[in-house]
């Protein structure tokens, strides 16, 4: 049981949704996904809120949500794989609790995202090289605002709850 919130940070694709649940069952907490509570508070999906207001709109939601999660009661919170890219998102995962970089493969992110097209910044010719191009933006800032990184290439999601867990302490 974790007294302080517990936020999953990494790209697309890599596991955040699956394994905050995980998570959350086994520390006994609230499970919440930015992007699930994003779609409930607006009434409409992701694609949706891309094409009607755009990525920047999208963040403004982001933000919004994460704020309100930051003061609420604690849980373990899946984020979106942009949550990093504004600083007063990190600043708030930072200071409101423990911060957790899922890393994975370029093959595995490919991989585990081309089950689904619900993801707008994916739907392009060359997503391989779509993901590769925000890694190279993204891992600084997963790094920096994260007190622990685990690497999920070879773990199921089970596997890599008992990571996480162990990471936490008692
Ligand atoms: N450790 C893992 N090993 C293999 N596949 C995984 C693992 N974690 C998640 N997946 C699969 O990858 C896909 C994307 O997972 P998801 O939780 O939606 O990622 P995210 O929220 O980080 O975008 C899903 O099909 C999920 O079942
Ligand atoms: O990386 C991103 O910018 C995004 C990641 C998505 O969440 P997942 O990381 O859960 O796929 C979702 O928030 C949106 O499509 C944008
Ligand atoms: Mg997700």
């Amino acid at each position: 049981m974790s007294n302080q919130h517990v936020f999953l940070v990494g790209p697309m694709g890599v596991g955040k949704s699956t394994i905050g649940r995980l998570l959350a069952a086994e520390l006994n907490l609230p499970f919440v996904d930015t992007d699930r509570l994003i779609e409930a508070r607006t009434g409409a999906d992701i694609p949706w809120i891309f094409d009607m207001e755009g990525e920047h709109g999208f963040r403004d939601r982001e933000s919004a949500v994460l704020q309100e999660l930051c003061e609420g009661e604690v849980a373990v919170i899946a984020t979106g794989g942009g949550m990093v890219t504004r600083e007063k998102n990190c600043k708030l995962m930072r200071d409101s609790g423990f911060v957790c970089f899922l890393s994975a493969s370029v093959d595995q992110l490919v991989e585990r995202t081309s089950r689904d097209r619900k993801r707008p910044l994916l739907q392009v010719d060359d997503p391989r090289q779509k993901i590769i191009d925000i890694l190279t933006e993204r891992a600084p800032l997963y790094r920096s605002v994260a007190n622990v990184e685990v690497n999920t290439d070879r773990f199921n999601p089970k596997a890599v709850v008992q990571e996480i867990v162990a990471a936490l302490g008692p």
